[in-house]
């Protein structure tokens, strides 16, 4: 018998504080998500993740969440990210802008078609699939129904929405995703992250990744 071992990278998303950091870090997630749009309950603001992200060493990976912002914000926190997660309507152009890697944030509408998109954001490293609820554009805490995801796609796969330490060996198993990223599932309130979840997250992870 093979076998054989992926290893799913993993995000978490909506830090906040320097203690959940480096939590995370200790337990080695792969991608640590500021959410940089000013309405979310779990937002920073740039002086805040300049101070978060000086935090966060070497191959651990600064990710900044927009919506719909505008290029000069972008840039005055771009000092601080390795990578730019787009949330909103950017256009792929609007992506490219920044000269830096970014992924595009994909809420799973009726009729969205990943193919096209995948073309679509053609730029971008990876796709991040959430769950659709109209008029917020992500950490709803919801899941969507995975086999919407085709088995192939032109991008890799970051599956997002609802992930919990319930249910992640399941989409893990399921998905096969290159990556993860959970919020609302390692929190105790909105930006406050849990120790005892984070680190069963990770571990579910792992398990699932041993097939
Ligand atoms: O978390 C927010 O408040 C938020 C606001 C605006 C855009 C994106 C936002 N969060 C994105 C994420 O946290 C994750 O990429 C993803 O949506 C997973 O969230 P959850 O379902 O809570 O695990």
């Amino acid at each position: 018998m093979t076998l054989s071992v992926t290893r799913t990278r993993i995000k978490f998303c909506g830090l906040t504080r320097p203690a959940d950091i480096d939590r995370a870090v200790a337990l080695g997630v792969d991608a640590l998500g500021f959410v940089m749009w000013p309405q979310s309950r779990r937002s920073v603001t740039p002086e805040t993740l300049a101070t978060l992200a000086a935090q966060v060493p070497a191959f651990v990976t600064r990710v900044g969440l927009f919506v719909d912002q505008s290029a000069e914000f972008i840039e005055q926190c771009l000092p601080h990210l390795d990578l730019i997660q787009f949330h909103g309507d950017e256009s792929p152009a609007f992506c490219e802008q920044f000269g830096r890697p970014w992924i595009k944030a994909l809420r799973m509408r009726d009729g969205l078609d990943l193919h096209d998109a995948a073309t679509i954001y053609g730029g971008a490293q990876a796709l991040l699939l959430d769950a659709y609820r109209p008029g917020v554009p992500g950490g709803t805490g919801e899941t969507f129904d995975w086999s919407r995801i085709p088995a192939t796609l032109a991008k890799p796969v970051i599956l997002a929405g609802g992930l919990t330490a319930d249910n992640i060996a399941r989409a893990v198993n399921d998905v096969a995703p290159y990556a993860v990223d959970v919020s609302g599932g390692i929190e105790a309130s909105p930006g406050v992250k849990e120790a005892d979840s984070m680190a069963a997250f990770v571990r579910h992870v792992a398990q699932a990744d041993i097939r």
